[in-house]
């Protein structure tokens, strides 16, 4: 029996622009997790077939239960005709990946577990143990109100790991080619079940934890041939050379918030459609350049400065103390103006936003529409409180803010009205990608009462 988990994602700076090897993004992990526990049996009645039992019983006791046969490309069957590409584009993919591998256990069972920031608290009920707590919802997955921390790659990310300990048993997730062998399992997997080749970013960060991002060259992934019992060698030949051998050109640079610094979201409960968002976003930035790519180079010269400001301030902390406590105090006590760090960091942002506030205005997607606009800029105005965005795609999505360490948003924004339709989640910045729990601290979970 193993565990592993993986984190949630905020795209802080590098929306739209993260679509394009050529920028970077910053990509805070969070501390809301999905979770796999793994467990195996052999199974002598099964001949030439791996049976595999992924349970997601927190959402209405949902559970998948899948045949794969090497005969068949490894192509999962679900023994009641129900679907979910997530997770079968990750069985397709491990097992291909691993098809010359014997695996001592054919009988393998995975319990999903998600923390409760990922969905909607509606109608839940609490389960806990003295390590874990989960929330339980009377419906199905599909149905469940999501908060956008990136469910389908920390499911994907998981997943891949999880199912990969069994044919690997060494598998250490420490280990930097191990982790590079499940991003880019876990990566194509979750392409292949979007039917679109996103910018990965939330699939790097639930591997790598809170990273300096630049993207993959998309046709690393959809160069790969189709499955076809025809011709079964064809794709995990190309699957194996493409996830160990090739240049995938990608960077994920390990980075965090300055001391002292932390994240706050806050859910407003509403939600965007990411794919119409990117649409009309390609269609204004196509249909408007030159002077559209002069607005993302703007963009990006500005994402730059808060990624060499968090660099900058990571330094100041070790070289000059005594400045950095200052500068923290400052912050706390509202007196921003006072230093030129806190400042650069809050025109980058400001800078940003406007440029994303024109191409709302030109576009027609609502990147960062006016009700948003009004909120981060009261968010602005408490203290502690340095910036916000909209992270990821913008739109209606939880607005994320950095403030001080001590800030207490809830207590500063109780009672207000202009933040009466604002939830402030219960989250950190993550201090680690994927790890391997204890797989004992998911047992026995019981009701509160
Ligand atoms: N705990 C879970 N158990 C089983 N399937 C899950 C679980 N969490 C997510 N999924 C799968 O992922 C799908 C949601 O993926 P989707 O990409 O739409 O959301 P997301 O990744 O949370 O959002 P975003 O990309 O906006 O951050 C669900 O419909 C389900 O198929
Ligand atoms: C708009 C985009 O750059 C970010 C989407 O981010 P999110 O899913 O809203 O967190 C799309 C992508 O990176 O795939």
């Amino acid at each position: 029996m193993r565990a592993f988990s993986a984190p949630g994602k905020a795209l802080l700076a590098g929306g739209y622009l993260v679509l394009d090897p050529k920028y970077e993004s910053f990509v805070i992990a969070l501390s809301a997790r999905m979770h796999a526990v793994v467990t195996s049996v052999k199974n002598p009645g099964l001949k030439d077939e791996t049976n595999i039992h992924i349970k997601s019983s927190q959402f209405n006791h949902n559970e998948w239960n899948y045949i794969a046969s090497k005969v068949r490309g490894f192509a999962p069957k679900e023994i009641d005709g129900k679907s979910n590409p997530f997770i079968e584009y990750t069985i397709i993919n491990v097992c291909n990946y691993f098809f010359d591998i014997e695996a001592d256990d054919n009988d393998i069972t995975i319990e999903i577990f998600s923390d409760e920031e990922y969905h909607s608290k509606e109608n839940t009920k609490v389960m806990k143990n003295t390590y874990k707590s989960f929330r339980f919802h009377d419906k199905d997955i599909q149905d469940v109100p999501k908060t956008g921390l990136g469910s389908s790659a920390g499911l994907v990310t998981v997943l891949t790991t999880a199912l990969s300990s069994i044919f690997c048993k060494n598998l250490d997730i420490s280990q930097h080619q191990h982790q590079r062998l499940i991003h880019n399992l876990a990566q194509i997997a979750h392409c292949q079940a979007q039917g679109k080749i996103g910018s990965g970013f939330d699939v790097a960060a639930a591997t790598y934890g809170s990273i300096v991002y630049r993207r993959f060259f998309p046709d690393i992934i959809s160069d790969l041939p189709k499955i076809s019992t025809d011709d079964l060698d064809k794709y995990h030949t190309a699957l194996r050379a493409v996830v160990d051998n090739s240049d995938w050109k990608m960077t994920a640079t390990p980075t965090n918030l300055p001391k002292g610094f932390k994240l706050i979201m806050g859910d407003v409960n509403t939600g965007s459609e990411t794919v119409k968002l990117v649409q009309k976003v390609k269609s204004w930035y196509n249909e408007n350049l030159p002077s559209s790519l002069n607005v993302y180079k703007s963009i990006d010269s500005n994402n730059m400065k808060i990624i060499k400001l968090c660099q900058d301030l990571h330094i100041l902390e070790k070289t000059n103390p005594t400045y950095y406590n200052d500068l923290l105090e400052g912050l706390s006590k509202g007196k921003i103006q006072n230093f030129k760090e806190l400042q650069e960091f809050q025109n980058a942002v400001s800078e940003i936003r406007k440029n994303f506030r024109l191409i709302t205005e030109q576009s027609g997607a609502d990147i960062e529409p006016a009700v948003q606009t009004e909120l981060l800029d009261n968010c602005c105005k408490l203290k502690g409180v340095l910036t916000g965005v909209i992270p990821g795609a913008g739109g209606f999505d939880a607005i994320a803010l950095v403030a001080s360490q001590d800030t207490d948003i809830a207590l500063e924004t109780k009672d207000l009205k202009e933040f009466q339709n604002v939830t402030w989640m219960k989250l950190r910045q993550a201090n680690c990608g994927l790890s391997e729990e204890d797989s004992d601290h998911y047992r026995d979970l019981k009701s509160e009462c």
